[in-house]
């Protein structure tokens, strides 16, 4: 006799068919995976150690959120100076010493200088085009010659007069209204930068392409942080439309592209319509550059100077303020070292006049000043990670081509057998050397084809802030309700760029004439 299904008893088949094969799928899943760990571990070639490495998901879990530089200096006390990482099968291999760092970054250069790959950041906000996430190759060396030609060290003195004027300004903003240190901070790199990078003046915290530069740059770090986006693990995913419900990283990524795009063009479209105007705009990454080509860019052209300019912005603002506001810690924290500095500022310069950036050759102490605020407290503290482009040998130990260099700029800095008492913030300990500086720089500022760009530029603006703040003024603790001084803790943020958090303090004149002879350099000045 037929049976005949029931349209219920049909379902009710289906339905327990689909369970089974649901589970087999699964459980078959589970085992390749397994067995592809199984081999994979077998056929492994020797590579850096590292701690334990869990099947699929690797290090994931044991990596902290917040200053992973911390425990990654413990690792290289376990496993040596190179160790490597596994995140969800992305290769990761922290270097740990200066000398491995030249050896791979800088030597071998050619097949260290890319960037990773970034999907929720680079390719749908559109970040990838800029100059800080290009892989190596002509359009990252196009817009690095722009850049570098710009702010080389035989061009950079051009700047010294706005980076003294900015500082002058930045100390009355601050001895006026030192509860506003860090938004003023922020206003003055930013003023700094739109000037250099576009010819462009900044009015004030509303300026629509100062807030739309700030916008940007905050929504960069966002959208760059590891481990946040889905779409950086499931790159597939990026193909999923903004309008489809629950995948707010799509909407996200598409509002993200608009500000930037606004805050990449709309200066540049500034500038391009101002350059030839006032001669003064010259003296400015994109003005030099149109001036040179006589305002007749190709849209190509145009595209890699815009992409250029705006890693400028974002390069050269949180670093910055994370300098300065590491250096007003240490003035908070090592009062002695203020004194010595001011004592050496006025040995050399004296009272009569303000300094400039042009008298850092005989101010050693000073220069030591700055070096240990790159080393005590470094703003990108894993530096940027670089890419590897292909397999590579080192000591015996395979490389594997995409792994993730990242270099442990903070512990390279901590390292005590070179750094004695490296949380003491102690400016002699360079003798006045400039080759001992040096050596905090190369690490600081980055390595190989990748170094930063903007390394002189941002020597003298830090220099002229400092040498500005502590000869006219000695940077007090702010008090409580109570008359108590705070001394603010030690603490930063988390990501690439870091800041010390709570910084809080007072610049008060160290005469009678200070605020005067400020307001008197800066008035006659734009
Ligand atoms: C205290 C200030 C600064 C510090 C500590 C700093 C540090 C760094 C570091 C560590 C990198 C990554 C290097 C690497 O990948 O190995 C970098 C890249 C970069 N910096 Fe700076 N920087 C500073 C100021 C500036 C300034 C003022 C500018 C612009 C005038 C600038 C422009 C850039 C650019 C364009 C890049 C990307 C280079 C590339 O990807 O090839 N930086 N910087």
């Amino acid at each position: 006799m037929h049976s005949v299904l029931t349209a219920s008893e049909a379902l009710s088949f289906w339905s327990r068919w689909g369970q089974n094969s649901i589970s087999t799928i699964f459980i078959s899943s589970i085992l390749i995976l397994l067995i592809r760990e199984v081999v994979l571990y077998i056929m492994r070639r020797p590579m850096p150690p590292g701690p334990f490495c869990w099947p699929i998901l690797g290090n994931a879990l044991q990596i902290p959120q917040h200053h992973p530089w911390l425990k990654f200096t413990e690792w290289a006390k376990i496993y040596g100076p190179l160790v490597h990482l596994d995140v969800l099968r992305q290769h990761i291999l922290v270097i740990n010493s200066s000398q491995m760092a030249r050896d791979l970054m800088e030597k071998r250069s050619p097949i260290y200088s890319d960037r990773p790959h970034l999907v929720m950041a680079g390719d749908l906000v559109g970040y990838k085009d800029l100059l800080v996430l290009q892989s190596y190759g002509h359009e990252l060396r196009y817009q690095r010659k722009l850049v570098s030609h710009n702010f080389t060290s035989s061009n950079v003195p051009r700047y010294y007069g706005l980076q003294e004027v900015a500082a002058q300004r930045f100390v009355l903003s601050i001895i006026d209204n030192p509860v506003l240190l860090e938004s003023h901070t922020k206003l003055h790199f930013a003023s700094i930068i739109m000037r250099v990078t576009y010819g462009y003046i900044v009015k004030g915290p509303d300026d629509p392409f100062f807030v739309a530069g700030i916008a940007a740059d905050n929504q960069f770090s966002e959208a760059t942080r590891p481990g946040v986006w889905p779409v950086d693990f499931v790159p597939l995913l990026k193909y999923i439309p903004y309008w489809v419900p629950g995948f707010t990283f799509a909407k996200k990524a598409r509002e993200w592209r608009q500000v930037f795009q606004h805050a990449s063009w709309a200066p540049y479209n500034w500038c391009k319509e101002n350059w030839a105007n006032d001669s003064k705009r010259t003296i400015s990454l994109c003005g030099s550059v149109l001036a040179a080509a006589d305002g007749d860019l190709s849209s190509a052209q145009e595209r890699s100077l815009v992409n250029a300019a705006v890693t400028v912005f974002g390069g050269g603002l949180d670093t910055n303020i994370s300098t300065i506001l590491s250096f007003l810690l240490a003035m908070l924290r090592f009062p002695e070292v203020q004194k010595k500095a001011q004592a050496e500022i006025d040995a050399v310069i004296g009272t009569n006049r303000l300094p400039r950036v042009s008298d850092r050759p005989s101010l050693p102490y000073i220069r030591s000043v700055v070096t240990e605020v790159y080393r005590w407290l470094p703003a990108v503290p894993l530096g940027i990670p670089h890419s590897l482009r292909q397999d590579d040998l080192y000591d015996g130990l395979f490389l594997p081509k995409g792994s993730v260099i990242m270099p442990n700029v903070w512990g390279m800095l901590h390292d005590p057998t070179i750094y004695p008492e490296a949380h003491e913030f102690r400016p002699e300990r360079y003798g006045g050397l400039d080759a001992e500086m040096t050596k905090v720089t190369d690490i600081a500022f980055g390595f190989g084809r990748r170094a930063c760009p903007g390394y002189h530029f941002a020597e003298g603006t830090i220099f002229a802030i400092v040498v500005t703040v502590l000869a006219t003024c000695d940077v007090v603790p702010a008090v409580d309700e109570y008359g108590q001084e705070i001394i603010p803790e030690v603490s930063l943020t988390s990501g690439t760029v870091v800041f010390p958090e709570n910084v809080k303090c007072t610049f008060r004149p160290r005469s009678g004439r200070v605020k005067e002879s400020l307001l008197e350099s800066v008035g006659s000045k734009e």
